[in-house]
């Protein structure tokens, strides 16, 4: 039920039009069996009394009726699921965008890509299963009503047996269920392992030791993602096979214990025989579409539990009804952290980091430098200040008033960013930029003007060296012009002659504008630029002093 609710949540499904297709295209392939019985059991009658035309051309418009009604019910089946999957896809890539870094960071980007691609293609893949599930289910109630109207004896036995090999499956169902979140489980793992291999593939090449590592961790997992694979599949065998011996049982006691049970005929004998074996169709597609129905149930089962995650981080945010990107903000008075605090929980056993209680004032057009070594918490005062983390402790105050987490969406578009670990977009993703000459002046500037050019807001090319993707990723941020800029040790991958150019030229012009920058260095050279330099130490912001007298932090 829960794969239905999932695709039916966002779509009307037209269950009418849905079970009347069904309804006929059942009859119809029921409508089959009665007249190829009727005509093999009357055969001489027919012959002589030339009819066979005459039942010739019903069995053609049966089997007519069955195809359009079942290729309908099939195109339609697969266009609603489609239209689901689609929306969900959406809804989760919403989900996503609108959750908060600390969520994303626990959730993992493996579990977030094995979902979006792989669980909901699974559910895609059921489209048709459904309706061969719910068309076969048709059937074997038009066939039983068949059996009951020839020999009511026979139909509570086939009744019977029937309920027990279905009751077979539910018996192991948990178990089922459990190796299928075992897979998903070393599924994600295996992503994670892939994107080890791929993403630090000059790392891996490098090292035979680290190679063989992961290859021992990634055979590991796929052991497990195989082992559980593989006992699911046992138990969906053994289950057919089970379920066929019933199958088979319901049809031997048409023949040895109905008769035993009943005065019948044996032309009823031979007819509700011969049902019995029709049966062997839809039931073995009931039976066989288990395993599938099952692996779609865990996969919507699974998009669902991602879903909720996302939705408890992002719900109230939607709900405020704060949206970043609509909001335009070119200006900003002042920017104070009070007792602003962030605590990383880590593994049992390992003390939690945090940074703070910071206090800090941010005034427009200054230039803050921030120093301190490896791990003191440079980034994590960044994603506090700029609301990436939403601060446990202490407030953000935009021009003397304090920013909800409703607002923080709003707030963070104050910013703008190129991060130590940043990401270059080839395309200029909600960038407005007034003028072509714009961007070729800026290109110029930054020496780029001869590797790359800007056409239909698109890069020509991002394979450039990893200081010059951050030229352009420095570009799209001068492009935005937001009133705060934050860099994350921008000039570490730049020459010498560049490094002082942005520090000397590219800083100056930014502040000419307007714009404020943060910008973590430890480009010590450069120091005497800076209006305000703020040192971290161990989670603490220290040493706050002014440099030029310009503006200081409280
Ligand atoms: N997502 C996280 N979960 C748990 N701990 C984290 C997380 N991010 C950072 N930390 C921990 O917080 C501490 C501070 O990290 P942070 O990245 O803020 O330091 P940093 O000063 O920017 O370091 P670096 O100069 O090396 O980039 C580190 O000890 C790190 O292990």
């Amino acid at each position: 039920m829960v794969l239905y609710d999932l695709i039916s949540r966002n779509i009307k499904i037209k269950r009418r039009t849905f079970v009347a297709l069904g309804c006929i295209s059942g009859l119809a392939n029921a409508l089959v069996l009665a007249l190829i019985n009727n005509v093999a059991e009357n055969i001489s009658d027919i012959n002589r009394e030339n009819h066979i035309l005459y039942y010739l051309v019903l069995f053609s418009l049966t089997i007519t009726i069955y195809g359009l009604t079942q290729q309908r019910l099939m195109t339609k089946a697969a266009r609603t699921v489609e239209r689901a999957i689609a929306g969900l896809r959406v809804e989760l890539f919403e989900c996503v965008r609108y959750t908060e870094l600390s969520t994303l960071e626990k959730i993992g980007k493996e579990r977030i890509f094995n979902t979006l691609s792989k669980e909901l293609q699974t559910i895609s893949q059921s489209a048709q299963l459904f309706v061969i599930i719910g068309q076969s289910i048709t059937l074997v109630f038009f066939t039983s009503l068949y059996i009951a109207y020839h020999s009511f004896v026979a139909f509570l036995v086939i009744s019977v047996l029937i309920m027990l090999g279905a009751s077979i499956h539910r018996l192991r169902a948990n178990e089922i269920q459990k190796n299928m979140q075992l897979s998903f489980e070393s599924e994600n793992m295996l992503i994670q392992r892939l994107s080890d291999l791929l993403d630090g593939f000059k790392e891996v090449k490098l090292s035979v030791p680290r190679a063989d590592d992961l290859e021992h961790e990634f055979i590991a997992d796929s052991t497990r993602a195989k082992k559980a694979k593989t006992t699911t599949q046992t138990l969906f065998a053994t289950d057919f096979v089970l379920s066929q011996i019933t199958f088979f049982a319901a049809t031997g006691a048409m023949v040895f214990i109905v008769p035993m049970l009943s005065n019948i005929y044996t032309e009823v004998v031979i007819k509700v025989t011969t049902a019995s074996l029709f049966l062997i169709g839809p039931i073995t597609s009931i039976v066989g579409g288990i395993p599938i129905y099952t692996t779609a149930t865990e996969a919507a089962n699974n998009v669902l539990a991602l879903e909720n995650e996302l939705k408890q981080a992002t719900q109230r945010t939607k709900q405020k009804g704060a949206r970043g990107g609509s909001t335009d903000m070119r200006a900003f008075e002042e920017i104070r952290l009070e007792g602003a605090y962030y605590q990383h929980n880590r593994p049992a056993g390992d003390r939690p980091f945090f940074v703070g209680p910071v206090d800090l004032s941010i005034k427009p057009g200054q230039i803050t430098f921030i120093t301190g070594g490896n791990g003191s918490g440079k980034t994590t005062f960044i994603r506090m200040l700029t609301g990436l983390y939403e601060l446990q402790g202490g407030q953000i105050l935009l021009n003397g008033r304090s920013v909800t987490s409703g607002e923080l969406d709003t707030y963070r578009s104050l910013f703008t960013a190129v991060f130590s670990d940043f990401h270059l977009f080839k395309q200029l993703y909600g960038i407005k930029v007034s003028s072509e000459q714009e961007i070729d002046d800026w290109l110029v500037f930054l020496e780029m003007n001869n590797k790359v050019s800007v056409e239909n807001s698109q890069f020509s090319t991002t394979d450039l060296s990893t200081g010059q993707r951050k030229r352009l990723a420095l570009l799209s941020t001068i492009l935005e012009n937001r009133p705060v800029y934050i860099f994350d040790e921008w000039a570490a991958d730049q020459d010498p002659i560049f490094r002082r150019k942005f520090y000397e030229q590219v800083l100056p012009k930014l502040k000419a504008r307007g714009n404020t920058v943060i910008a973590i260095t430890h480009d010590d050279a450069y120091f005497h630029l800076a209006d305000v330099h703020l040192k971290m130490v161990e989670g603490q912001l220290m040493e706050h002093h002014t440099v030029e007298n310009e503006g200081s932090p409280s």
